[in-house]
């Protein structure tokens, strides 16, 4: 059941959602910059046009989950990684707040969402993360990533194609599909490595969270 939105209640769920997946992060240091974001996220969320958020509770059991879940799988250290359209900031400032250590580029091709990003980046006082205005696929930076992550990015076959691009040696991707709204397409360029399914918090649906790879 809902209760009313507030660090205790942000704190409470962080802690069933560390149980139900045993993440190897503790609860409590994300509690206050998870429930700073989300509370500015919910006030923006219209302004920004991200039509699919309710409720910073809802937003904290579906998209922050899977980001926490993503956190635990990714490899360990730290490097730089790419988020491909984090939107209002899901999964890479998530990432960001669970696994200080990673160095993220978060390309978004909504100049709204990304003052929104560098704005939230500032306020958290975070450092080893920016925000880029950029459309993929029309343009491509130069840097490359030994890790490329997203979510939400329209469909698999979309996301391996950029990913593809940015990916440096060894290179891993990882994508967080809701195969219930997005495509798989036809991927190509990268080897499929992994499907890891796992269950939202509290009976909320199936995500699966795809692992590719640069062939050998
Ligand atoms: C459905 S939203 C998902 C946002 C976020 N990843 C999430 O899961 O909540 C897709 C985001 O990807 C961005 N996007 C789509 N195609 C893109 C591209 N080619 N380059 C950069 N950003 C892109 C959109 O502007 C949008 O903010």
């Amino acid at each position: 059941m809902e209760g009313s939105w507030s660090p205790e209640r942000a704190f409470f769920l962080l802690g069933e959602m560390g149980q139900e997946y045993g993440l190897p992060f503790e609860a409590r240091p994300l509690v206050y910059p998870l429930f700073r974001y989300l509370s500015a996220l919910a006030a923006r969320a219209e302004e920004l046009n991200l039509t699919a958020f309710k409720s910073p509770e809802e937003r904290l059991l579906y998209a922050v989950s899977e980001a926490l879940v993503l956190a635990a799988f990714l490899p360990e250290g730290g490097y730089p990684l790419a988020d491909l359209g984090p939107g209002g900031g899901i999964p890479g400032l998530v990432l960001k707040l669970a696994r200080p250590e990673l160095e993220i580029v978060l390309y978004e091709a909504h100049p709204g969402r990304v003052a929104f990003l560098e704005e939230m980046i500032a306020e958290l006082g975070l450092s080893g993360i920016r925000a880029v205005n950029c459309h993929l696929g029309r343009t491509f930076p130069e840097e490359r990533f030994p890790v490329v992550v997203a979510r939400g990015y329209g469909s698999v076959e979309k996301f391996v194609r950029h990913a593809r691009a940015l990916l440096a040696p060894p290179g891993q991707a990882f994508y967080l599909w809701r195969q219930e709204v997005e495509p798989y397409g036809r991927p190509e360029g990268l080897e499929i490595l992994g499907e890891i399914p796992f269950a939202l918090p509290q009976g909320r649906g199936l995500r699966k969270l795809l692992l590719f790879g640069l062939s050998p």
